[in-house]
């Protein structure tokens, strides 16, 4: 079991003035795991991943990714060891094409004589063998402006951005929100792609079926505190509800 930890965390605690948002987490995540982290509004879980993707920095507690303490005091430390995020509201730019949005921040340069320019032809190159992979080749362009994707498809470039670069560990925050059943479909189905590839995702949603769905652990926070932490088989849905619900209070029965 050593050997397959991507991911673990001890004792996370982490305060916003008088707001204790989480109150001595533990978490972890395996490598090639789906672990699905729900909650009630505010239980937790935006802090818990942003800690993780070194947004914020934990009051208290210890992180280990790859057997190794780690400590990210900024996005680019967590992003360097392969941990990716993607927000609900996603960090692409609208007046940009896909094979720009995709390279964002981290764009290949070639040399002209003594300068360095953007290297274009390989980010459409490469944009396109990546929409090839995510089955939109066919309907997109490479260099297609972004403001043209439905929410799903900006989803799809999104994840598909984290694998290019090689992500361990690609977090999810409210993929499938305000998108419609078919798109949700396909985002649900890259999730078991990436997983696949080998890497770990976790994924929030307030939609407990989509989580279940393609989970193979669920945790459920809730005022700061995990309370519930089970492979998804032991389980279902209904149940993993009435946890939230009751706040936990139903376990004890
Ligand atoms: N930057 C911040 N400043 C102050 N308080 C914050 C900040 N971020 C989160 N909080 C508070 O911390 C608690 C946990 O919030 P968090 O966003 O992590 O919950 P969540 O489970 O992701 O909720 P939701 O499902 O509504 O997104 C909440 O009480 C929230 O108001």
């Amino acid at each position: 079991m050593a050997g397959n930890m991507l991911l673990e965390m001890k004792g996370i605690v982490k305060r916003f003035g008088h707001v204790e948002a989480l109150r001595g987490v533990d978490f972890h995540v395996e490598k090639a795991e789906i672990v699905g982290l729900v909650g009630d509004n505010g239980a937790g879980k935006s802090t818990l991943v942003k800690i993780i993707a070194g947004v914020y920095q934990p009051d208290a507690g210890q992180m280990f990714f790859e057997g190794e303490p780690v400590v990210f005091r900024h996005p680019s430390e967590a992003r360097a060891r392969g941990i990716e995020i993607v927000y609900q509201h996603l960090a692409l730019i609208d007046l940009l094409g896909i094979d720009r949005n995709i390279f964002l921040g981290r764009e290949p340069l070639k040399k002209i004589g003594p300068f360095k320019v953007l290297d274009k032809e390989k980010m459409e190159k490469e944009a396109g063998r990546i929409l090839q992979e995510i089955g939109l080749k066919r309907i997109r362009s490479p260099q297609e402006k972004v403001a043209k994707l439905s929410g799903g498809e900006r989803q799809s470039v999104a994840i598909a951005r984290a694998m290019h670069f090689k992500a361990k560990l690609l977090i999810l925050d409210e993929p499938t929100a305000a998108l419609s059943v078919r798109e949700t479909r396909k985002v649900l189905d890259h999730v078991l792609d990436v997983k696949k590839q080998g890497v770990s995702v976790i994924l929030i949603s307030h939609n407990i079926y989509h989580v279940y769905e393609v989970s193979d652990r669920i945790v459920v926070l809730d005022h700061g505190r995990k309370i519930l932490d089970t492979p998804k088989e032991e389980v279902t849905p209904e149940e993993v509800i009435e946890v939230i619900r009751t706040g936990g209070a139903v376990i004890a029965t």
